[in-house]
């Protein structure tokens, strides 16, 4: 009937962690299987309006795109009471948005850091591109962190002869996944609903959607500068212009070789920036191998 709520029936409401004109999102514990999920509620779109393209194609994009560590897990949707909700894997370690901000203050995030992000990402978007589609709303605010802790202990797989000193080593595990697929669309034929215009390239804002994926690398490129950086980005003027004719400022205290791939990533033109498999195999995101 209209008012028997599947979320208030199935689900524990323990916080709100998003707001937006669309509606919230949701930390909710599920009463049977006890695991906490990401659920955003936004008001049902209107039949064939834009809103609902977009509601559809990320329920359509997370139905194709399964499971993959590195891309945000979805579990299911549904609509009630004029609403559309949509319940995803829940990343405890905030927004890549969220670290950029913790930073304004502090020191500045690391060289290391960063090049996980950069390799995450590039993994997901390997994955998303391998299946002939684009995610088009790649930026910092897209990008969860999920922290676990990894608790490896030394010496069990040795006989255990009581002599062995078990060892526990506390270490933690960052993974960085890409979510809201509400603009991925299909390489093939495309229908741009386009993304944060502060992470577009030229060439889409010029409806040259040929080289789709490599509008991703550009936003990538540009959600680590500002991740460096600590500035948002321009939404429109000289600035925004600048950064599309390759102009980007220096980055003291990264290396040279990592400034090097941001440009090349942000390139004008979209074939001379490297595809999503060609930074997962880049030296400079390949931990060194150990000679
Ligand atoms: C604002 N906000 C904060 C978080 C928690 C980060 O620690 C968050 C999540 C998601 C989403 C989300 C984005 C787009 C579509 C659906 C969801 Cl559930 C939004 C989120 C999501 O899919 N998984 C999340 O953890």
């Amino acid at each position: 009937e209209a008012n028997v709520s599947r979320y208030k029936h199935e689900f524990l409401e323990m916080e709100q962690i998003g707001q937006g004109e669309f509606g919230g999102v949701y930390k909710c514990r599920h009463r049977l299987d006890g695991c906490v999920y990401a659920i955003k509620k936004s008001l049902k779109p209107v039949a064939g309006s834009v809103n609902e393209r977009i509601a559809l194609n990320e329920v359509y994009a997370h139905a194709v795109l399964g499971k993959h560590p590195h891309v945000v897990r979805y579990y299911s949707a549904w609509a009630e009471n004029d609403h559309m909700l949509i319940q995803n894997e829940y990343c405890n370690g905030g927004s890549l948005a969220d670290l950029i901000e913790k930073n304004k203050m502090g020191r500045k995030i690391g060289e290391h850091v960063l090049k996980q992000v950069l390799l995450h990402v590039a993994k997901g978007l390997k994955y998303i591109h391998s299946l002939q589609l684009v995610h088009m709303d790649i930026k910092p605010a897209n990008i969860f962190v999920s922290r676990e802790q990894k608790v490896n202990l030394q010496g069990e797989e040795s006989a255990d002869d009581g002599f062995e000193e078990e060892h526990v080593e506390e270490e933690e595990e960052v993974t960085y996944k890409i979510g809201d697929l509400g603009h991925v669309t299909s390489m093939v034929n495309p229908q741009v609903e386009e993304g944060d215009c502060r992470y577009l390239p030229r060439e889409i804002l010029q409806e040259n959607f040929s080289q789709l994926p490599k509008a991703d690398v550009f936003a990538l490129g540009l959600t680590i500068y500002e991740a460096i950086r600590g500035e948002p980005l321009p939404l429109n003027g000289d600035e925004w212009h600048a950064i599309r004719n390759g102009e980007l400022q220096p980055l003291p205290g990264y290396s040279m070789e990592l400034q090097l791939l941001l440009k090349q990533m942000v390139e004008v033109d979209p074939t001379v920036r490297p595809t999503a498999s060609q930074l997962v195999y880049h030296p400079t995101l390949c931990p060194a191998t150990i000679m």
